[in-house]
């Protein structure tokens, strides 16, 4: 049996195409055009790559894109400085600092900084909190690309084993507290599992957020599982020639096919709906400051994951 390959660029052109009409409607019925800032500190270069086709995307949606590049050495106080401006701007409606940080920088300081009702990332600490005690909130934009995934793949998820792999703030945590709201039964694997491979086995739907290339192996996976691959891993690819290099996830993709139900492959699954949503929350922000309700599209995501 071959996995179905779950169509991650797909999925995600389909979302921008449904922001990009809600933005045309408020634009028409309210006279306001969203805008997404994005603030890079320094020259990293996945970063960049990143960060531009952000900013592209933002932009064929018919929202305003606002870039900060700023110097490598950029203090912390100078950051802080911009993010109480950015809060202060009336034309921004969410606002995202790319990760990570030159070390000089504190980012659990820089991200208390940004306005909770601007944190399209979802990072802020009132929005954890928020979705941790079941209040409504900006999500992390990869855990919430990954649920619509989900709910293409298998509509209601209630009841199902989950098993996320990873326990970071900006996944592996939210990934779980979604998959929670979602009626999961949820388990967080880490580096101290135990016997991570039967804990693997048990997942109807086994997410996998390490940062480890293809870590997980075909026999960790149970027979038609769906498997969500958020790993982003650049590795040396010499069958492509000398210094080449390619993408690869946290699964190995080509064992797990054989076992899985469904799979989302790398590049091409979750990494275009991480900026599909993050342009969906920045929607949903714009609406949300000015009191109007959210677009009808997330709220049936919403309705259909979480009710
Ligand atoms: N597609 C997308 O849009 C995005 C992709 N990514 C990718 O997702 C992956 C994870 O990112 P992120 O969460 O930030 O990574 P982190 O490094 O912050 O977290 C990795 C997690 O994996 C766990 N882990 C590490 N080694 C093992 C092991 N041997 N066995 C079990 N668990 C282990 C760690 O456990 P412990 O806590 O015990 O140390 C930790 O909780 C990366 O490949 C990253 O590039 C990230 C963001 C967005
Ligand atoms: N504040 C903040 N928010 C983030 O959401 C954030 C961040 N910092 N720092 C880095 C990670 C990583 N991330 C990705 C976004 C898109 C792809 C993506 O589009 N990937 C394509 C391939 C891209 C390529 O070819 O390099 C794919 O998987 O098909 C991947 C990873 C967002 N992150």
């Amino acid at each position: 049996m071959t996995a179905q390959i779950i169509d991650g660029k797909a999925q995600a052109e389909a979302l921008r195409a449904a922001v990009a009409g809600e933005v045309a409607r408020l634009k028409a019925d309210h006279g306001f055009v969203p805008g997404l800032a994005v603030v890079l500190v320094g020259e990293d270069p996945a970063s960049k790559v990143y960060v531009s086709s952000k900013a592209k995307q933002t932009v064929e949606v018919g929202m305003n894109s606002i870039e900060h590049k700023l110097d490598v050495a950029t203090t912390e106080a100078d950051l802080l400085a911009l993010i109480g401006k950015l809060n202060a701007d009336p034309a921004v409606d969410g606002i995202l600092v790319q990760l990570p940080l030159p070390k000089h920088i504190d980012s659990a300081k820089v991200l208390e900084a940004i306005a909770p009702e601007k944190d399209v990332d979802g990072f802020h600490v009132v929005n954890v909190g928020k979705l941790a005690t079941g209040q409504w909130s900006l999500v992390p934009c990869t855990p919430y690309g990954s649920m619509i995934l989900l709910r293409a793949t298998l509509g209601k998820l209630a009841g199902k084993e989950a098993v996320v792999v990873g326990r970071s703030n900006i996944v592996g945590k939210p990934m779980a507290q979604l998959l929670l709201k979602a009626n999961c039964t949820v388990t967080i694997a880490h580096s101290r599992t135990q016997d991570l491979p039967a804990v693997c086995r048990r997942a109807d739907i086994l997410v996998a957020a390490v940062g480890i290339p293809e870590f997980v192996k075909g026999d960790w996976v149970k027979p038609g599982a769906t498997v969500i691959d958020v790993g982003i891993n650049r590795v040396p690819a010499p069958e492509k020639g000398e210094g080449k290099t390619k993408l690869v996830g946290d699964v190995d993709y080509a064992a797990a096919a054989e076992v899985a139900g469904a799979i989302t492959p790398v590049p091409g699954g979750v990494g275009p709906m991480t900026i599909a949503t993050l342009l969906g929350n920045t929607l949903i922000a714009a609406c949300q400051r000015r009191g109007l309700a959210a677009p009808a599209y997330f709220a049936e995501i919403d309705r259909d994951l979480f009710r």
